[in-house]
């Protein structure tokens, strides 16, 4: 029997890094979750020991830090890049990198119909994320939003299913419809992009087409957001959604003699339903080593 090291790669995961960028008296937040791995030609590390080829984790995480006070942070997308090309041009035995970012969104707090100047509150669970693959000298870039909660309170049916001796559901025409969206979308080049442009349209096609478009099925939903993507964003190869269905059960309150019109439930947390799907040009081309280790949706 023989034995052999399959792929592997190691990093630092989840580095807080808050930056304070000072306009004078007015001072501006970032709050990045970064995580770096690297990968190459670590058999020796695995098979024997010998560290000569392993750019410490904790030097990964300085190395996020010093950037950071090197350069601006700018863009998550381009701080990535540039994390990701610096690991794999400064060593030769690492050949690849994979850097993740999370920017968690604060919004200045407003004294009186003045926002402050330095003083910030959070802004939910909604993350902007990257993932930016390096590997052999090429880039990829998949951006997208995670932990966008929604939640339309009418606008959603669900019936028309097939019904065996298991099913209890009822079939119907009006329910709540609530999901936290986690999108991912690939960009097919990783040069002269505007990211924030295109955060922003990407968001906006998400959240404008879950309010509007008329809901027979999450999956239904699910593909007509993943299209307003793309028709907003031409530089968008293809997105990739994963959407729990916050389930909301309408209360039984028969028991005390009371009717319910679609106005008292019960929001569960689990079991959700969880759908997830992939929408895509026809020339989305290939996506390469893009979405190698990230999660399918
Ligand atoms: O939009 C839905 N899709 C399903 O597949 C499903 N299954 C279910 O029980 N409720 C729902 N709702």
């Amino acid at each position: 029997m023989a034995i052999t090291l399959g792929p592997n790669q190691y990093g630092k995961a989840e580095v807080r890094l808050v930056t304070v960028d000072r306009d004078g008296p007015v001072h501006n937040l970032t709050d990045l979750t970064v995580s770096t791995a690297l990968r190459g030609n670590l058999d020796a590390t695995h098979l024997t020991g010998d560290n000569a080829d392993v750019v410490a984790t904790d030097t990964q995480k300085n190395t996020v830090y010093a950037f950071a006070k090197q350069a601006p942070v700018g863009e998550i997308e381009d701080f990535a890049l540039r994390l990701g090309r610096h690991f794999t041009s400064s060593f030769e035995q690492i050949t690849g990198a994979r850097i993740l970012i999370e920017r968690h969104g604060w919004q200045r707090i407003d004294v009186g119909g003045t926002p402050h100047d330095h003083a910030f509150s959070r802004s939910g669970d909604e993350r902007r994320t990257t993932a930016v693959t390096i590997a052999d000298g090429q880039a990829w870039v998949v951006s997208g939003v995670s932990g966008l909660v929604v939640l339309k309170s009418t606008g959603s049916e669900f019936h028309g299913f097939p019904r065996d001796r298991y099913t209890t559901l009822a079939e119907t025409s009006d329910r709540i419809l609530a999901t936290a969206v986690t999108a991912r979308w690939r960009y097919r080049d990783v040069t002269g992009i505007d990211w924030s442009a295109c955060h922003a349209d990407a968001r906006a096609a998400l959240v404008e087409t879950f309010a509007t478009k008329h809901s027979l099925s999450l999956q239904q939903t699910l593909y007509a957001m993943g299209e307003a993507v793309l028709e907003r964003r031409p530089e968008i190869a293809e997105v990739r959604l994963s959407l729990p269905n916050k389930h909301h059960f309408l209360v039984d309150l028969s028991p005390f003699g009371l009717s319910n019109d679609n106005e008292v439930f019960h929001a569960a947390d689990r079991p959700y339903g969880l759908i997830e799907g992939t929408v895509l040009r026809d020339d989305a081309g290939d996506p390469g080593l893009a979405w190698h280790t990230l999660p399918a949706f």
